[in-house]
């Protein structure tokens, strides 16, 4: 692990030394998290540990919440309450609880009744909640949006939502620093998905591991403030940590007047832009790994397989495993092809599409939009697609929009204009493919049953979609005429956004009218499960002994352990019967015999044996750990891990280990062929053979051992660090005082806070809210 940096430092050095609480000798590190935002799907289960424990939340006032993945995008016009208006059981279960924990824990929420209500990625930057230099974590892998303003933000899984609630901290250690330079000009018709994806492309979906890729380089500075947040999103679909853009003075026009950042001009704000100016990285200061890119290089780029790697440039062709030389690459572009429905060979714009969607964390702001409406205006999507839609990512994106008549190009156009959530960019909500589909995405993750059990994904930009949506096939943006006027010219980078409306009508924030105190009737009872309930305490693990099932596939990924339809529940318990689902399942709900975990001896198994890289990238979903748990598994061995993945497997008690030597991760996986027991010994960090002969070595890091011999409780350890945290909370609010009261006005209050409607302004640019109502 990288140790504290001496010389010239990076963008994420800086922050991150900005934000340490306490560091120990073996690496293990506090963090202060200055910015924590919360939804519906990640945060029952932490709610839940926090009551079980009779633990408060710390920091009301740097947390953000609302309601996005199980959202219906419908008209909201007859919005009464969730309660009558998510007809789904499981979805409005998950929503009602988020509703009754905000209330009960005093937090800002943005509910379905609040035009400020959005995708989480969306509406923090949109309010200023999210500002340079702070540390940003929600429990959603595309927190790593937010690094565009410089913030270090990633995603974090529930155990770890909990902590952060409990005690505004996390445990983590020093990532390497990883540069991805773009330089040169765009050519016309190439936009910032288009950089991310051919990037991914490069650097492959394992690419970033254990690395927080700093983008930088004249093509990105070019960039608007939107554009390099769909950059940093899909940083972890190069499987980093986060993403960061330096802030620079695009930055500062973006977050001027938005309701959560300084006031404009203030002597505050004037200390802030000091503070963000001094966030770039050294010369001279040292990466691990070095990407350089030609912007020229990039083309309009669109996925062809089940992986954000699978890329192509809109001209060519769809590629076959003869294309590649590693055995696993080849096997993997064979099942993609399958799975797809494609032959390689196709002419990529021969691809016929069923739907097109617009949306996401990754697509859904108003620069996409108008993008979007700009390729459609006056033309008419192709008659044979069954659905267009676009979904906007907040509902201050969707006003804004409309006051620029954009809904009205759509709907002419032909497509559906909806309200703001996460719709089918994972289809938690309605909003789904049915199996064979085929749909042209703005979202960013390809894998299979993604949009929908069966439904074929294919990545890009919004103007590309918008092409694809005309033609009725994956289609060039290029040959449409007047493109290049669609794309926001770099010069004009950073002015063309205006910060959103505010509310309007003092009805959108009944949400907040019922904040109530936290009292012992909204204590919540625990649920005994093979997963802890709460991290209060877990059971050691110290020797497993058992079956291990041999898993070859690389890039396996969180929404292939567990998909999305398992993830609405606000249990930790009963998640076996989801895992790896659409593998272990056919369609009509039979077991399929040919999947590792349904053969003997491998229904016991309790160990998994991957030599496949970069197991449990993706989502951050802990459920994936919970099923693998509540299945018996307790112990993954693999070359590589997702990171969040790999946190969340720790937490419960579970050990993910790296074994490196490959020889000896395939003698391992022989054994588990043979179906003979293996023995992982944590104590003296061996791999034995049922003899008890060494298969391998390996190394756990101290803190972590200690924990899982242990079965330490990471909340409980930290709390006992308040009077470090206190110390940290008082700098903070002498050097950095407009990150307290989330910047709403009072710096010397803490709680939740209460915005009151303020009138649109003329302009179209927001005022800050001028009163603060309720704490
Ligand atoms: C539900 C959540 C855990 C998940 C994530 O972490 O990414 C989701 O947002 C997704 O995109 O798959
Ligand atoms: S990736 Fe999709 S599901 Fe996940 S937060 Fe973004 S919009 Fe929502």
């Amino acid at each position: 692990m990288p140790s504290a940096v001496r010389g010239p430092r990076t963008l994420y050095d800086k922050v991150f030394e900005d934000h340490i609480v306490n560091e120990q000798d073996d690496g293990t590190i506090l963090i202060y998290i200055d910015r924590h935002l919360v939804h519906e799907v990640t945060s029952p289960q932490a709610f839940e540990g926090l009551r079980n424990a009779g633990r408060k939340v710390r920091r009301p006032d740097c947390t953000l919440a609302t309601t996005d993945h199980n959202v219906p995008t419908t008209p909201r016009t007859n919005f009464k309450n969730v309660s009558q208006f998510v007809e789904e059981d499981d979805s409005r279960l998950q929503c009602e609880t988020l509703e009754d924990n905000v209330k009960a824990f005093k937090l800002t929420y943005f509910g379905l009744g609040d035009k400020r209500q959005g995708i989480v990625h969306i509406i923090g930057p949109e309010q200023g909640f999210t500002l340079p230099g702070t540390t940003v974590v929600c429990g959603d892998s595309h927190t790593s949006t937010h690094g565009a303003f410089g913030a270090l933000a990633f995603g974090i899984g529930t155990s770890e939502v909990e902590h952060v609630l409990a005690t505004q901290t996390l445990l983590t250690r020093r990532s390497k620093n990883m540069r991805v330079q773009v330089d040169g000009e765009l050519a016309p018709g190439v936009s910032s998905k288009d950089i991310i994806l051919y990037v991914i492309g490069q650097i492959g979906t394992a690419g970033g591991t254990g690395h927080v890729i700093e983008f930088c380089g004249s093509a990105i500075r070019s960039l608007s403030m939107e554009a390099r947040m769909s950059i940093c999103n899909m940083s972890i679909e190069g499987g980093a940590r986060a993403g960061m853009v330096a802030p620079d003075d695009i930055t500062f026009e973006y977050l001027k007047e938005r309701p959560l950042a300084p006031k404009v001009d203030s002597a505050e704000w004037r200390k802030a832009v000091k503070y963000w100016e001094s966030l770039r990285s050294d010369d001279g200061a040292k990466y691990d790994v070095d990407v350089q890119i030609d912007a020229k290089d990039i083309a309009p780029t669109v996925s062809w397989g089940t992986s954000p790697q699978d890329v192509a440039p809109i001209t060519g062709v769809v590629p076959g495993p003869d294309d590649f030389d590693d055995e696993n690459k080849k096997q993997a572009c064979a099942r993609s092809l399958e799975y797809m429905g494609l032959e390689a060979g196709t002419k990529l714009t021969d691809i016929v599409l069923d739907k097109v969607f617009i949306g996401s964390c990754t697509n859904a702001r108003i620069e996409d939009l108008r993008t979007a409406a700009h390729i459609v205006k006056g033309k008419k999507i192709a008659p044979a697609l069954k659905r267009a839609m676009i979904v906007p990512g907040s509902g201050l994106v969707k006003r804004m929009a409309e006051r620029e008549g954009l809904d009205k190009v759509f709907t002419e156009a032909g497509f559906e204009w909806r309200e703001a959530g996460c719709s089918m960019c994972l289809g938690m909500n309605p909003d789904i493919l049915s199996p064979g589909e085929r749909c042209a995405s703005t979202s960013n993750r390809n894998f299979e049953g993604r949009q929908g059990a069966g439904g074929r994904t294919h990545l890009m930009s919004p103007a590309m979609a918008a092409a694809a949506a005309l033609v009725g096939r994956l289609a060039d943006v290029r040959n449409l005429t007047g493109y290049e006027q669609a794309l926001p010219s770099s010069k004009k980078a950073g002015q063309d956004i205006q910060p959103p409306p505010q509310v309007e009508d003092p009805e959108s924030d009944a949400d907040l009218d019922n904040i109530m105190d936290l009292d012992e009737s909204s204590q919540g009872n625990s649920v005994k499960t093979g997963a802890p309930s709460s991290s209060a305490g877990m059971p050691p693990f110290t020797q497993l002994k058992g079956i291990a099932a041999p898993m070859t596939r690389n890039n396996i990924d969180t929404d292939a352990i567990i998909p999305k339809q398992f993830l609405k529940t606000i249990q930790r318990a009963g998640l076996s019967k989801g895992l790896f689902h659409a593998w272990r399942f056919n369609t009509d709900g039979s077991l399929n015999p040919d999947f590792v975990l349904n053969k003997e001896p491998y229904t016991k198994s309790k160990i998994l044996v991957v030599t496949g890289d970069n197991f449990g990238c993706g989502s951050s979903r802990e459920h994936a750990p919970w099923a693998l748990l509540d299945f018996g598994i307790k112990c993954v061995l693999a070359p590589s891990f997702g990171d969040i993945f790999f946190n969340n497997t720790l937490k419960n008690g579970m050990l993910p280990q790296v074994i490196e030597d490959h020889a000896a991760l395939q003698k391992i996986a022989d054994e588990a062929k043979a179906g003979r027991e293996i023995e992982v010994d944590l104590e003296a960090q061996v791999v034995k053979d049922a003899q008890g002969n060494v298969l391998a070595e390996f190394k756990c890091d101290e803190f972590r051992r200690n924990c899982l011999v242990k079965g330490l409780d990471d909340i409980g350890l930290t709390m006992q660090m308040e009077e470090r945290i206190t110390k940290f909370e008082k700098r903070r609010t002498e050097e950095t005082p407009w990150l307290d009261g989330s910047g709403y006005l009072s710096r010397h209050r803490r709680g939740p806070v209460k915005v009151d409607a303020a009138p649109v302004p003329s302009t179209n640019r927001g005022e800050e809210v001028k009163e603060p109502l309720e704490w």
